[in-house]
């Protein structure tokens, strides 16, 4: 079978995550990684990773077989109009970007280009991304079958439409750094009660650790949450404290807001 070649055009780090997964599971793929103008950031990719790198991504477009466009939304439409003129037959133009959908790749390229919408999350660093992802209307089995070998490389991957990927960019994409946030606050309380903000670290991580070490063994937060929340007890008095003061609601305002912005990028 023919080497798969990826060209990423953005070197950030949702690119390194994605290639390092590439690396380490699909070690038969080549990777080629380019920006716009870090050089030195190239330099030290391709002593880290033994990858080719160039500054140059136009140089290399028609030797690949496979484009993953890791730039910001906002960079979209100059680096699709650059892409436009340069795109060969059977290649597939994957975004990561949050707000394009494949429709939009599919509106600025040639027709009949194959499109695809990868949307990860940070823990793709760990091999523990949940992606999740939408094709175009012109990809082939073939496409499928290394676009799924390419995503599955960072952790799960679960197909859904254009419109769901654009409506749960927020909950797997972006949650993490709800969760993150979370985890600051409670260690913002922790030390208010005179431990180190090392100690309150220690303590707070190694209980999501434990508790997400739960939701992968038993998947029923509802139940879990009920074995924690003795009758009449004190975990009772502090969800009804989160209740009061609109803990659901507050969060999906945020999952919303998140969602409104994906869609103002992808568009402008
Ligand atoms: N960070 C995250 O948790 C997630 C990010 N994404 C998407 O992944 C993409 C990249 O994310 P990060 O790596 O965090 O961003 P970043 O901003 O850290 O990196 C972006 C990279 O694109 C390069 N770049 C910018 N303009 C360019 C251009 N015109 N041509 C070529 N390269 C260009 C930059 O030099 C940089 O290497 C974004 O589109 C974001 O929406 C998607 C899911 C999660
Ligand atoms: O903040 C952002 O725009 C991207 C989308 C998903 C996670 N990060």
């Amino acid at each position: 079978m023919k080497r798969v070649h990826l060209l990423f055009i953005g070197a950030g780090p949702m690119a390194e995550a994605i290639f390092a997964g590439v690396l380490q599971h699909r070690p038969e793929m080549a990777i080629t990684v380019s920006n716009n103008k870090d050089t030195n950031r190239l330099e030290q990719l391709k002593n880290h990773y033994n990858i080719e790198t160039t500054s140059n991504w136009k140089e290399t477009v028609t030797e690949v077989d496979v484009i993953v466009l890791a730039c910001p939304p906002s960079a979209h439409p100059d680096v699709l109009e650059q892409l436009h003129p340069l795109l060969k037959k059977d290649q597939l133009i994957v975004t990561v970007a949050a707000g394009i959908g494949p429709s939009s790749l599919e509106a600025a390229l040639p027709k009949g280009t194959a499109t695809a919408w990868l949307m990860p999350n940070t823990s793709a660093d760990v091999g523990k991304s949940m992606s999740i992802y939408a094709f175009g209307e012109d990809v082939t089995e073939e496409h499928k079958k290394v676009f799924t070998s390419i995503a599955s490389a960072i952790g799960h991957a679960q197909e859904l439409t254009e419109e769901q990927v654009h409506n749960l960019t927020a909950v797997t994409g972006s949650a993490p750094a709800f969760l993150y946030y979370f985890v600051e606050a409670l260690e913002q309380a922790a030390t208010s009660y005179g431990i180190t903000s090392e100690q309150a670290r220690k303590l707070v991580i190694e209980m999501v650790i434990g508790s997400a070490a739960m939701l992968e063994k038993y998947r029923d937060p509802k139940g879990l949450r009920a074995n924690v929340t003795s009758p009449g007890g004190a975990t009772a008095a502090g969800i009804a404290s989160l209740d009061e003061n609109g803990f659901t609601d507050s969060l999906m305002k945020a999952i919303h807001a998140t969602n409104k912005r994906a869609k103002e990028l992808g568009s402008s």
